[in-house]
């Protein structure tokens, strides 16, 4: 018997499984990061950050090779020999800035101060400037580019965030060698080899596999000092998914408990290693990663335009297929909020006392509901707006409180709020032309919250698979791992052949309930009307309210050094 081992690396923590070829997970082990996600001081100098900045610590992730692997094998006992590849997929855009060594300009004692040395985390919203003049600059010269990104590049990728570093740390640019997305720098630390994937690159950093990046113009308009960015600091080869970027290294493989010379995949992104991770190999199937954050993957035949979405990239998820990619900024991230910050203290004595969580305290309660019966209606935008709007400045709303307002209609109110933004994500696909005739759900959220997926099958009117994999982006690396090590050696010869094989779904399906889909969908016109008065400009108050209170930081603060 042969296996692979699939690391995902999502936002708080790393989660590895240990897979036979049939999919049969026999262990897995998660690995919290040390740091977290830091958005308040950097590690030791203790130097604050500024508003919507979110970092990572670049060796959490290799304490996560260090701890998850050897656990999995322990508990499992397989054979290191018998291990026949490894695969990562990571949170995206996260990137960092490395030396000519590969080495993270954070690990050096001169600069570990300084916050722009740091790997910036996905959801690292201080590049939004950037954004904005780089899309108005793309706009001006009418890149056509833009089509594919849904028409705006969003602050929370590549250009955006290392522009922001060029304008505000012009020192730690010059002295960056290479800028690269971390699950890239977590396989160049595994094999040696700096290989870029084309999934981060033509969905992160405006890749494109016929035209490859924009043009040098385009470049010397944003910044004349990025006239050679492409050629320079974001050099490098761009391989396809299912690539075997590698072997693993003595050094590494010591660490790891495994061989050296294991094959090692080129790296992916967590929410496109899931398509395949619940066995999504063909086009017209939602595949929903919900967690902080939903990502909506889509495969398609044709290079569609449709209005806000992340991204179209050809073999961007499956070769042979356009793979679409919108999103959510925050899903789980608004529940978690709420839990921490806006529940009473009557709530969680009643949840210890009953022993559960708070969210189940809440979903409980909240499932005594019907639609409608909460009177509360919410924009889902507590960390902006990913899709169809892109725009990280807007901000959350609810509308309806009375002086009777419950805790539980709020967070009711709440998860529906993020299923209607599915839904506006799914209808701008179809309204372009590209087809939803499935809805697939992966993730940490449909383990957890089961009334969640009946809103989201009331307010979307499709049944809902529910991946059978609590760990389903790392089974999906996993079976990439089992492609890069190729049929010769006991694995597959493409990534279809390994998910008809190894990609799986739960009996049980979320279907609508027909009452419920109908006062859904008049509460989703009123949606509507709220996400484009509040969204396009009809009253920018989100807007204002940010910038005064920008302005009111600014005069507050002390001089940060970044
Ligand atoms: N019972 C629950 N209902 C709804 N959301 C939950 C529940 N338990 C945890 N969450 C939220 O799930 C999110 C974590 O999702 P998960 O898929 O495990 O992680 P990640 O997004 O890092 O991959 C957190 O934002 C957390 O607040
Ligand atoms: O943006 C992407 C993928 O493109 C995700 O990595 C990002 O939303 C983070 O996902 P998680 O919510 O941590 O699973």
């Amino acid at each position: 018997m042969k296996y692979v081992i699939g690391i995902d690396y999502g936002t708080e923590s790393g989660r590895a499984v240990l897979v036979d070829l049939e999919g049969r997970e026999i262990a897995d082990h998660v690995t919290p990061y040390p740091h977290g996600v830091i958005d308040e001081v950097l590690p030791e100098s203790n130097v604050k950050l500024e508003q919507d900045w979110a970092l990572q610590h670049p060796r959490d992730y290799l304490e996560v090779l260090a701890t998850a692997v050897p656990a999995v094998l322990k508990k499992s006992g397989v054979n290191p020999a018998d291990v026949i590849g490894i695969g990562i997929d990571f949170t995206a855009c996260t990137m960092l800035p490395v030396d000519v060594f590969g080495e993270p300009l954070c690990f050096k004692h001169e600069v570990k101060h300084r916050p722009h040395s740091w790997v910036k985390l996905w959801k690292h919203h201080a590049a939004q400037d950037e954004a904005n003049l780089l899309n108005e600059i793309a706009k001006k010269r009418g890149e056509s580019f833009l089509l594919r990104y849904g028409g705006k590049i969003s602050s929370e990728w590549m250009i955006a965030k290392i522009w922001q570093i060029l304008n505000e740390a012009p020192d730690i640019y010059e002295q960056t060698d290479l800028f690269l997305e971390a699950t890239d720098w977590v396989v160049f630390k595994m094999t040696g080899n700096i290989v870029r994937n084309s999934c981060t690159a033509g969905y992160k950093s405006i890749w494109h596999k016929q035209e490859g990046y924009p043009n040098r113009e385009f470049f010397r308009a944003l910044d004349p000092r990025l006239e050679n960015l492409t050629e320079t600091k974001l050099r490098g080869d761009i391989v396809p998914l299912g690539t075997k970027a590698g072997e693993l290294t003595n050094e590494m493989a010591a660490m790891m408990g495994l061989l050296p010379g294991t094959a090692v995949a080129v790296g992916n992104v967590d929410a496109h290693a899931a398509v395949p991770g619940v066995g999504v190999v063909e086009p017209g199937k939602l595949v929903m990663a919900m967690g902080t954050s939903i990502c909506h993957m889509l495969l398609g035949t044709e290079e569609k335009y449709v209005e806000g979405m992340c991204g179209v990239v050809e073999d961007g998820i499956i070769p042979g297929y356009f793979g679409y990619e919108a999103g959510q900024s925050a899903v789980g991230d608004i529940f978690a909020w709420y839990v921490e910050q806006g529940v009473p203290a009557y709530v969680k004595e009643a949840a210890e006392k009953e022993g559960i969580g708070i969210h189940e305290w809440l979903e409980k309660r909240a499932a005594a509901y019907k639609p409608g019966e909460t009177g509360l209606l919410a924009l889902d935008w507590w960390n902006g707006n990913r899709s169809v709007l892109v725009d990280t400045d807007l901000t959350g709303l609810m509308v309806g409180y009375t002086l009777l307002t419950k805790p539980e209609e709020i967070y009711r109110a709440l998860l529906e709020a993020t299923a209607f933004g599915t839904r506006k994500i799914i209808d701008a696909f179809v309204e372009s032309g590209v087809k939803v005739e499935e809805i697939y759900a992966c993730g940490g959220l449909p383990q957890k919250n089961r009334l969640l997926m009946q809103i989201y099958a009331d307010v979307t009117n499709h049944p809902i698979k529910i991946a059978a994999s609590k760990q389903t982006p790392a089974v999906g690396a996993a079976m990439f791992a089992a492609v890069a090590a190729g049929k010769e050696n006991g694995g597959y010869e493409s990534i279809v052949e390994a998910a008809k094989k190894m990609g799986k779904v739960r009996d049980e399906v979320f279907k609508p309930i027909r009452e419920n889909v109908a006062i859904y969908e008049q509460l989703y016109q009123e949606y509507v009307k709220l996400h484009d008065y509040f969204g396009r400009g009809g009253n920018n108050v989100m807007k204002r309210l940010k910038s005064i209170k920008e302005n009111v930081g600014l005069k507050e603060s002390v001089n940060i050094n970044i």
